[in-house]
């Protein structure tokens, strides 16, 4: 699985941080996941050191090994690949993530280093090269195969992909009730929870109007409305705050708080470290196709900020204006 870590800059080895939680009864508007007390609507889902001033030396890539045990694990994947052309570079080489039940992960790095291509791969949206993507959150504690099993591993996840393409001319409630019904949800269960989950997303005003209509927050939050509806175990977001507004984007975490506190389990990308280094309990750091780092936020950051301990991990900061002396207003 991992390599061992070693060196320098490897977080420290810390007891196994069990992140799970009881159920947690008092929600309002996420709904509860499944295996947390939810009500089925099918009977099938209910669902310090200052950062280096220039392009250091890069430490060896390592990953650091999550020690918990794959029954405990929301998902785990193993040995994950994708080389999209010919030239044979992976954009994702070898992922190996363990994310806890009821952990707010995040995955973090620059882009193009293969955060998308990880998540598409582990919600089946895209086919790996090589390797395995697992998801617990049924009754049981068994773990179900995202390739061979994905119907069921489908029905566990709440999916927000990165550019997705939405029935962009439903409104917006249609949209967000739609995605119940496919699932085959109970329509009365669907009406509720889709005008509880526009009431929090603020879309109100927003939820008789075409989706092609909405700005990109909007459609983000609309799209990660339909993502809840079926009160998936795991939730995997693809940069849920981009375009979002300080308002909305507080409240969106304060409900993905009360479902990680229910029992669920958030996967979230994102370029801003500060926001994930609050937000998140679980961090893993991904640069060029490869984890270098992954852990709890503690064991990750060592006693650093996130952004100091990712610019330590991946290197590549520039003096500011380098290269650009002539961009100056004349
Ligand atoms: N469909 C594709 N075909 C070929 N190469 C691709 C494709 N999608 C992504 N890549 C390449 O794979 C690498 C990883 O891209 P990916 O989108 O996974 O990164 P990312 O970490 O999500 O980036 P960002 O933060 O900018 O969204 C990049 O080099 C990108 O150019």
């Amino acid at each position: 699985m991992s390599h061992p870590p070693n060196g320098p800059t490897t977080p420290r080895r810390e007891p196994a941080h069990d992140t799970r939680h009881d159920a947690h009864p008092a929600r309002q508007h996420a709904p509860a996941p499944e295996g947390a007390g939810a009500s089925s609507s099918t009977g099938t889902t209910s669902p310090g050191a200052p950062p280096p001033a220039a392009d250091e030396e890069r430490p060896a890539p390592r990953t650091h090994p999550v020690p918990v045990h794959d029954a405990a694990a929301a998902l785990v994947v193993r040995d994950l690949t994708k080389v999209y052309g010919h030239d044979g570079r992976p954009a994702a080489d070898r992922v190996d993530l363990t994310v806890p039940r009821g952990s707010f992960y995040g995955l973090v790095g620059r882009n193009g280093a293969g955060k998308t291509t990880t998540l598409s791969m582990a919600t089946g949206l895209l086919r790996p090269t090589s390797g395995q993507v697992l998801v617990g959150g049924g009754s049981r504690d068994e773990l179900v195969d995202v390739w061979r099993d994905p119907i069921t591993a489908k029905r566990r996840m709440g999916v927000l992909p990165d550019g997705a393409h939405l029935f962009d001319r439903l409104t917006g409630r249609q949209l967000v009730a739609y995605s119940g019904l496919l699932r085959g949800m109970d329509r009365q269960l669907v009406e509720d929870r889709t005008e509880d989950l526009i009431v929090a997303m603020d879309l109100q005003d927003a939820a008789g109007r075409q989706v092609q209509d909405y700005s990109a927050g909007m459609t983000k939050k609309i799209a990660l409305a339909a993502a809840m509806i079926h009160a998936p175990s795991l939730l995997v977001l693809d940069e849920p705050f981009e375009s979002v507004d300080p308002v909305s984007a507080a409240n969106i975490r304060s409900l993905l708080h009360q479902y990680t506190e229910s029992g669920g389990t958030v996967v979230v990308s994102s370029h801003v470290m500060d926001l994930v280094q609050r937000m998140c309990d679980h961090v893993a750091v991904m640069d060029q196709g490869r984890v270098l780092a992954q852990g709890t936020m503690a064991q990750v950051c060592d006693g650093m900020s996130l952004e100091d301990r990712f610019v330590s991990f991946v290197g590549g900061r520039t003096e500011a204006g380098e290269g650009l002396q002539w961009l100056r207003p004349e």
